[in-house]
């Protein structure tokens, strides 16, 4: 049996960051929801994939008609995305192979484009980790004192910013999650819990558009990228 291709969209998220008084995967972004937009880029790029959507148990804003893909299921979401994350694993594990593809995707990016995310799933295809997005620090970087004051200026080389999707075998990334989790690793994304395991996933170069949607101002960025991408992509 040939591998499948599995995407997990952490969507359990309170947006506190936000602050809009409702989660911000609600928020109107172009004429729809962020959830809807985030949902539509990835049905671009995989009409055919498996999605299973991550959402707060309670959450009464979600309509099943933003979800584009035939083939869905929803799992609880956790406290922190990486227990939604567990969650969805656990979910789809029975019906999933241990060498099926699982890409994780934030459904607070909807920026990221079908290029990216082609891209992304041709490098991690035939790699025995795995891999995500992510793009090199471009910014001089500074550590503050506790204070408001700089202590000191760190070297960006070598550094990225770590986008989404992650992309990983089911069967590694679940005993890689599981185990960081078991050890009190943090685990701010996938790649976290597989280094912690002993892999090195491999940094795939995507656009600095893939903005994550975090702040207030964040919403009005995120239509302007999605409007300058409809004229040239
Ligand atoms: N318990 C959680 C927390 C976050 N997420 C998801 O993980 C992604 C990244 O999280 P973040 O940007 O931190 O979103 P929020 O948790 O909603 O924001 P905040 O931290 O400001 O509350 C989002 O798509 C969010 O919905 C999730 O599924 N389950
Ligand atoms: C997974 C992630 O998008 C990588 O940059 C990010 O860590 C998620 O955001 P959070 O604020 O750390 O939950």
């Amino acid at each position: 049996m040939s591998t499948r291709l599995w995407l997990v969209v952490p969507a359990a998220g309170q947006g506190r960051r936000m602050g809009a008084g409702h989660p911000k995967q609600y928020l109107p972004l172009v004429g729809r929801p962020v959830l809807a937009c985030t949902l539509a880029r990835l049905h671009q790029a995989f009409p055919s994939a498996r999605l299973c959507l991550c959402l707060d148990p309670d959450d009464d804003h979600f309509d099943p008609a933003w979800v584009p893909f035939a083939d869905w299921r929803r799992s609880a979401g956790g406290a922190e995305r990486v227990d939604s994350v567990v969650n969805a694993l656990d979910a789809i594990a029975p019906e999933a192979a241990e060498d099926d593809l699982v890409l994780v995707h934030d459904v607070a990016r909807p920026c990221v484009t079908v290029d990216d995310l082609t891209r992304l799933l041709a490098a991690i295809a035939d790699d025995p980790v795995g891999g995500l997005l992510a793009a090199p620090v471009a910014d001089t970087m500074k550590r503050d004192d506790g204070d408001g004051r700089v202590r000191t200026t760190e070297s960006r080389e070598g550094l990225w910013h770590a986008f989404t999707p992650q992309g990983f075998r089911l069967g590694l990334l679940r005993r890689a999650l599981n185990d960081a989790l078991a050890r009190g690793v943090a685990v701010t994304d996938e790649a976290s819990a597989v280094e912690a395991a002993g892999y090195s996933p491999r940094l795939i170069s995507g656009r600095r558009d893939n903005l994550k949607i975090t702040h207030p101002e964040d919403l009005a960025l995120a239509a302007l990228i999605l409007s300058a991408q409809q004229q040239v992509l």
